[in-house]
C-alpha cells in the first residue's frame, strides 16, 4: 500500500491527500509518498546531456533551483548525492526555465465518445513522473463550443496536478463568438489588478469525428487565418472524417462489427489525403501547420513534400513550416500483435466447451427467437485487442518502421503520446460495434523508455537528438525553450537520471496509469529512468513515486514561436507577385 510523508512544504490536508489517492490508483502499485526530502542535492558523475552536446558533469539543486553544473562539486552533509556514474543526466538546459521530458500531446479526465478517459490530472501526471517525463501539453475541449468555458473546466480539473502542464485548444465551432474568445485564450489580461492567464498558442482541429468534432475546409481555413493573426500554432488531425463515415458504413455492410473494423475503415490512405489538404491549405493561409499523430507512410510523405518544396506556390521558397508529431504507438506498435490475418474473426474467442454446453441448453429449452438471438452468446470477445483502438489506427507493418526512419531523419520533429486511456469495461461500450469503442491509448509513462530503446539503442539516433525529439524540440514549437546554451544559476531544475545498462518490462501490474491494460503489455527495452526530479525535489527513485498534488504549476506559452519567422517577408513577397497580373489586366 502507499505510504504517506506529508512534506513540510505542503499545505495540502491528509485528508485531501486520501482523497486524491483514493481516487488515483485504486489498486497496490509500488510505493508513492509526499516527499520531505532534502532540497539540496547533488548529482554526481553523470554524462549531462542537452540536445546539442553531453559532457561529464556535477549538478547541483537547491531549492527547486540549479546552482552549478561543473565537475567535482564539493556539498555539505545536509545534501542527498545521487550517483549518475555511468548514466546520463538529461535534458539540462540550464537558463531561466528547465523542462525536462515533455509529452505535447495528452487527453486526460477527456470526455470523448461517451467515455472520460480514465487518467486525471493527478494520476496521469504521477505516471509521467515515473516514465521520466515532467511536462505534458493537453487538450482544452469548449463547453458548447466556448473556449472560455472549456478553459475553465480543465482549469479545474488540472487543480491536482503534480507536475508542469500547458494547454492547446480543440475549435470545434466557428463564429465571430469563437473568433473572439481565441484571442482571450492567447493574451494575458489584466483587469482591475487581476491577471487572466490563458496561455495558450496553439489551436487543434479534427478532419475526422464525422458529427462530433469534426470540421469542414470553411471553417479550416477560418481558423488558419486566425491563428496565422493571432501567431499561434494550427494543428490537425488528419483523417478524412466523411471517408471514414463512409468506410465504416461499409465495415457494417460487410458484417464486420468488431475492433478489426476500426482499422479497415480508415485506411492510411485516409490519412495521406487529409495531411495533404491540410498541408496545402495552411500553405495557401501561409501558416505555419502541427500535423498530431502522423501514424503512415502517407502522411510522412505529404510531410516530407511539404517541407522539402522549394516554391511549390507563390509562398514556399524554403518549404513549408510543417511539424510532424508521431506517437510511441506509431512507433512501437503495428498490427500484427493486433489483428489475427483472419480478421472477420480476430476479435473473437472460441466459445469453451462448457460456454458451449449452456448455451447449448439455453437454445434448446427455447423458441426460435431465442435461438436467432441466442447466437449471440457464441461471440465473446476478447477485449484485449479492443485496447488498441485509436484513430488514426495503428498501422500494418512498415509503417513503424517509417515513422522512425522520418524521425531520425528529421521529416519528423518530436514525439508524443496521445495518451488518452480507457479501462476494460469502458472499451466494451463498442462490443457490438466497433464505432463505439472509446478511442485511444496509453503512452504518457512509456514514452521516454519506449523512444530510447527503439530510437538510441537501436542506433538510429544520438543521445543528443533524444534530447531534442522528447523535449527541446517541443519547447522551442511551444515557445518555453530559453536560449540554448547558456548556462545561468537560477533555473528552475527538472532532470533524469536514465541508466542505459539498466532495462524495463512494461506491464499493466507494474504501471502507475489507472486503465487496466497496456498496449506495451510484456515489451522489454533497455534504458530505465531511474531518477526523475520535477521542480528540484526527487519524486522518483528506487522505484518509488513521491507526488504532491497541486504541486505541478500552469505553463504559459507565448504567440508567435520561430515558427513565425519570416512569415510577413513571404507575404510581401506573394503581394508583391500579385502586382505584375494586376499591371496586365489594367493596361489591357
Ligand atoms: N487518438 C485517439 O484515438 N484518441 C484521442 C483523441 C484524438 O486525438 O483523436
Ligand atoms: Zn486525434
Ligand atoms: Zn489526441
Amino acid at each position: 500500500m502507499y505510504a504517506f510523508h506529508l512534506s513540510s512544504h505542503g499545505d495540502l490536508s491528509s485528508a485531501n491527500l486520501f482523497q486524491f489517492f483514493d481516487a488515483g490508483f485504486g489498486y497496490d502499485k509500488s510505493a508513492c509518498e509526499i516527499s520531505s526530502s532534502s532540497s539540496k542535492i547533488l548529482i554526481k558523475g553523470g554524462t549531462v546531456v542537452n540536445d546539442h552536446r553531453e559532457e561529464v558533469a556535477d549538478v547541483y539543486v537547491e531549492d527547486g533551483i540549479i546552482v552549478a553544473v561543473e565537475p567535482n562539486i564539493k556539498v555539505a552533509d545536509d545534501v542527498t548525492v545521487l550517483d549518475a556514474t555511468g548514466k546520463f543526466v538529461m535534458p539540462v538546459e540550464m537558463n531561466d526555465k528547465d523542462y525536462g521530458g515533455i509529452d505535447p500531446h495528452t487527453h486526460l479526465a477527456a470526455e470523448f465518445m461517451s467515455a472520460e478517459s480514465v487518467d486525471d490530472f493527478f494520476s496521469g501526471q504521477a505516471a509521467a513522473l515515473a516514465g521520466g517525463t515532467t511536462m505534458h501539453i493537453d487538450f482544452v475541449k469548449p463547453v458548447n463550443g466556448s473556449l472560455t468555458a472549456g478553459f475553465k473546466v480543465y482549469e479545474k480539473k488540472a487543480k491536482k496536478s503534480c507536475m508542469d502542464y500547458g494547454f492547446h485548444m480543440v475549435i470545434t465551432k466557428w463564429n465571430e463568438v469563437v473568433s473572439n474568445e481565441m484571442e482571450i485564450m492567447v493574451k494575458r489580461k489584466v483587469v482591475f489588478c487581476i491577471v487572466s492567464k490563458s496561455g495558450i498558442n496553439s489551436f487543434k482541429f479534427f478532419l475526422a469525428y464525422k458529427g462530433a468534432q469534426m470540421v469542414n475546409d470553411e471553417l479550416l481555413l477560418e481558423g488558419f487565418k486566425k491563428c496565422k493573426s493571432l501567431g499561434v500554432l494550427a494543428m490537425v488531425h488528419a483523417e478524412n472524417g466523411d471517408a471514414v463515415y463512409e468506410g465504416q458504413k461499409r465495415m457494417i455492410e460487410l458484417g464486420i462489427t468488431g475492433p478489426e473494423g476500426h482499422a479497415l475503415s480508415r485506411p492510411p490512405l485516409l490519412e495521406g489525403e487529409a495531411t495533404s489538404r491540410a498541408i496545402h491549405l495552411a500553405g495557401f493561409v501561409n501558416t505555419p501547420l502541427y500535423v498530431v499523430h502522423v501514424m503512415s507512410i502517407d502522411a510522412v510523405e505529404e510531410i516530407a513534400r511539404a517541407r522539402k518544396t522549394e516554391i511549390t506556390s507563390h509562398f514556399q521558397a524554403a518549404g513549408q513550416r510543417v511539424i510532424g508529431e508521431p506517437i510511441a504507438a506509431g512507433l512501437a506498435l503495428d498490427d500484427s500483435r493486433i489483428w489475427d490475418p483472419d480478421f472477420i474473426t480476430a476479435a473473437k474467442q472460441e466459445p469453451t466447451l462448457l460456454s458451449f454446453f449452456f448455451v447449448s441448453v439455453f437454445v434448446l429449452f427455447l423458441t426460435l427467437w431465442i435461438r436467432s438471438d441466442g447466437i449471440k452468446l457464441f461471440k465473446h470477445y476478447d477485449l484485449s485487442y479492443f485496447r488498441y483502438v485509436m484513430s488514426p489506427p495503428i498501422r500494418a507493418s512498415g509503417h513503424d518502421k517509417a515513422l522512425q526512419a522520418a524521425l531520425s531523419t528529421g521529416i519528423l520533429q518530436l514525439v508524443g503520446t496521445d495518451h488518452c486511456s480507457f479501462n476494460s469495461t469502458q472499451k466494451a461500450l463498442g462490443i457490438d460495434d466497433f464505432r463505439k469503442i472509446p478511442n485511444g491509448v496509453n503512452g504518457i509513462e512509456e514514452r521516454m523508455h519506449l523512444v530510447w530503446d527503439i530510437m538510441v539503442e537501436s542506433g538510429q539516433i544520438s543521445v543528443t537528438d533524444y534530447v531534442r525529439i522528447t523535449s527541446t524540440e517541443c519547447a522551442r514549437i511551444f515557445k518555453i525553450y530559453p536560449r540554448k546554451g547558456a548556462i545561468l544559476p537560477g533555473s528552475d531544475a527538472d532532470i533524469i537520471i536514465l541508466n542505459p545498462n539498466s532495462s524495463v518490462e512494461i506491464t499493466a501490474k507494474s504501471h502507475h496509469f489507472r486503465s487496466d491494460t497496456n498496449v506495451y503489455e510484456g515489451r522489454r527495452g533497455k534504458g530505465k529512468v531511474e531518477v526523475t526530479i520535477a521542480g528540484g525535489r526527487i519524486v522518483w527513485e528506487n522505484d518509488e513515486l513521491k507526488v504532491a498534488p497541486g504541486s505541478g504549476k500552469y505553463v504559459e506559452m507565448q504567440p508567435f514561436s520561430y515558427l513565425f519567422n519570416g512569415i510577413d517577408k513571404l507575404d510581401a513577397k506573394y503581394l508583391s507577385s500579385l502586382k505584375a497580373p494586376v499591371k496586365r489586366i489594367k493596361s489591357a
